[in-house]
């Protein structure tokens, strides 16, 4: 049920491992720290990796008269969290579905879950653009979606997919919110000299050449891998980063976009 929920942003890549889901998780957690009541939607059926990254797994789920209950991180029921990892025995567990499967269980993710009032509901979604991500569109009726945030890495390659994605964005009529270039430049914890590793600014021109908002570029941070199993986001526990000032902005940018600006002070 999406009757309660304001935003629907999707986070989408074209290619795995670039970061979506650390993205989603993080934007969920600084809105959250925010103000905001927030979502969080794990779709990505082979792969669920939000209940690792909050520290969730293993979290029973139950079902009421009016549908899934999702976990909430505290007593605050401020980050309401719901994953098809917490319907696996474990994490090794191999979910070996076709497509007609999936796509009744995320109908099922995005209708039978029992959110309460939120202001943004995130979606986390798997590499690429398939059933999942078509059926997601399908059931905005009754909620239409906000808008979709694109995760890239600055490699060529990882670009390449970036464009099918702001090309799926357009054939369904998804708002392009902006694009997050990740793990771009490695910034010494010692002298503070920031390497590029691959390739940079590559999310800078995306944005430009597809006229959509460069929302930020994110730093490899090994301090990332700290926040992995906790529920406080980089704002609150690295807030003087560069990585946490970048993050900061991208959700004064969303906020902005829509019209849900709040002074923030995480
Ligand atoms: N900015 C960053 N700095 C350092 N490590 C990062 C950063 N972003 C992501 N990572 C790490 O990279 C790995 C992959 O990230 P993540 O799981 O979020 O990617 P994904 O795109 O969602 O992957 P998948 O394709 O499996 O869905 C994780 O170990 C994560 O902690």
């Amino acid at each position: 049920m999406l009757d309660k929920v304001k935003n629907v942003i999707v986070v989408l890549s074209g290619k795995g491992g670039v970061g979506k889901s650390t993205v989603s998780t993080q934007l969920a957690l600084a809105l959250r720290e925010t103000g905001y009541k927030v979502g969080l939607l794990d779709i990505d059926l082979c792969g669920p990796s939000v209940p690792y990254l909050l520290g969730l797994e293993g979290s029973d789920i139950y079902q009421c008269d009016e549908g899934w209950v999702p976990i909430y991180t505290d007593e605050t029921k401020t980050l309401a969290v719901m994953s098809i990892g917490f319907l696996l025995k474990s994490r090794d567990d191999p979910v070996i579905w076709r497509g007609p499967k999936k796509t009744v269980m995320i109908k099922q993710f995005l209708t039978d879950v029992k959110w309460e009032e939120l202001d943004y509901l995130i979606i986390d979604t798997p590499p690429g653009t398939s059933d999942e991500h078509i059926t997601v569109m399908e059931c905005m009726r009754e909620v239409p979606c906000t808008g979709a945030v694109l995760v890239t890495t600055p490699q060529g390659v990882a670009l390449d997919d970036v464009r099918k994605e702001i090309t799926f964005c357009k054939k369904t009529g998804i708002k392009l919110l902006g694009i997050v270039e990740n793990m771009s430049g490695f910034v010494c914890p010692h002298c503070t000299t920031c390497t590029n590793i691959f390739s940079s600014n590559g999310g800078v021109e995306l944005a430009n050449f597809a006229q959509v908002p460069h929302l930020g570029t994110l730093p490899i941070d090994p301090r990332m891998g700290v926040l992995v199993g906790s529920t406080s986001s980089v704002l609150s526990h690295l807030p003087d980063s560069s990585t946490a000032q970048v993050m900061r902005h991208i959700v004064q940018q969303l906020a902005a976009a829509t019209a849900q600006p709040q002074e923030i002070t995480a």
